[in-house]
């Protein structure tokens, strides 16, 4: 698609605008299609390593691990997002995201012609994470409660010096959403918030959120180009976010609290909707940016 000579135009300027800058690209679990369209994606990571922009990919897996749970029997409960965790299931969730989906996508890329090395926020003690809680109240209830996720982490910390090596090298980083915590126990992280923690750690130019669906949508089903920060809490209290959407925001909104550029969700099924979305001036997706 780049090939064309009115879109290399188009494109030069954006390539001259990101030269040397970090894009963190998060690959979720449902953006994940068949195997033409992993190419696509792999092809694109290595398109942007190419013209000089340096791509880290996280990658999700949400659906896979609900596929090897239910195999073996074991039943997962969502609250607000987040995958409720025993012992059991982060055994789990870290073998199919570090084992079999990490090592997909190093693959993945390696056949279009990148380098890849995938990790887990644990390689290197790169991501340190916290038990996360949650408070809910009941409707009529002024009493909160702390609900137990189990060894669901959010990260307090990221030593970026595997990192830079690696960017350095020309390797593009493929990271699992698998966590340290300060005790040493192993925690499963969000996707979504792990790339927003790296973005920041990284001083990330843009936060790539690569899902099922074209971007934020409206009641209507239309799609949200711009989003502002502020504007994100009335479209929580209101419904139109909901699910998986609310963490993806949150993580937005901290990621450019912590200086990224822009957050950017999108469709990561659409043919070469990165490059679209990078390289052109009608974009793809909803921007999320403070100015
Ligand atoms: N306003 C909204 N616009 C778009 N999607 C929304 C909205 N509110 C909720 N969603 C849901 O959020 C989902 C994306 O979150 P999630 O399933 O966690 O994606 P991923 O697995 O890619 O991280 C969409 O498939 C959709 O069902
Ligand atoms: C705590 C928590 O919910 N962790 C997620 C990690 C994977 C993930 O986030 O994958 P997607 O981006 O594909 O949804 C989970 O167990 O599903």
């Amino acid at each position: 698609m780049l090939l064309k000579a009115e879109t290399l135009t188009e494109a030069l300027p954006y390539i001259q605008k990101y030269e040397g800058r970090i894009f963190v690209v998060k690959y979720g679990g449902h953006a994940m299609g068949d195997a033409a369209k992993a190419l696509e994606f792999a092809q694109d990571i290595v398109l942007l390593k190419t013209v000089g922009i340096h791509p880290v990919v996280v990658h999700g897996g949400g659906p896979q691990i609900g596929e090897m749970l239910s195999r073996v029997g074991v039943e997962s409960q969502f609250i607000d997002g987040l995958r409720v965790t025993d012992a059991e299931t982060a055994k789990i969730a870290e073998m199919v995201l570090g084992g079999s989906i990490n090592k997909e996508i190093v693959r993945w890329i390696g056949n279009a012609g990148g380098r890849a090395v995938g990790l887990s926020g644990k390689d290197d003690r790169m991501v340190i994470a916290r038990k996360l809680t949650r408070k809910r109240r009941d409707p009529g209830s002024m009493i909160e409660q702390e609900i137990d996720l189990g060894f669901v982490g959010e990260p307090v910390a990221v030593n970026r010096s595997v990192l830079d090596t690696l960017i350095a090298d020309g390797i593009v980083p493929v990271i699992a959403p698998v966590a340290l915590g300060e005790n040493g126990d192993t925690y499963n992280v969000n996707a979504d918030t792990m790339a927003g923690a790296i973005a920041g750690a990284l001083d990330a130019a843009r936060l790539m959120l690569l899902t099922d669906v074209p971007g934020v949508l409206a009641k209507d089903g239309s799609l949200l180009t711009d989003l502002h920060p502020a504007q994100v809490d009335a479209l929580i209290a209101d419904g139109t976010i909901t699910g998986g959407m609310i963490p993806k925001l949150e993580t937005c909104l901290s990621a450019i609290a912590s200086g990224v550029g822009a957050a950017v969700i999108l469709n990561g099924r659409t043919s070469h909707g990165l490059l679209l979305e990078i390289f052109t001036r009608q974009g793809a997706g909803t921007l999320v940016k403070s100015s």
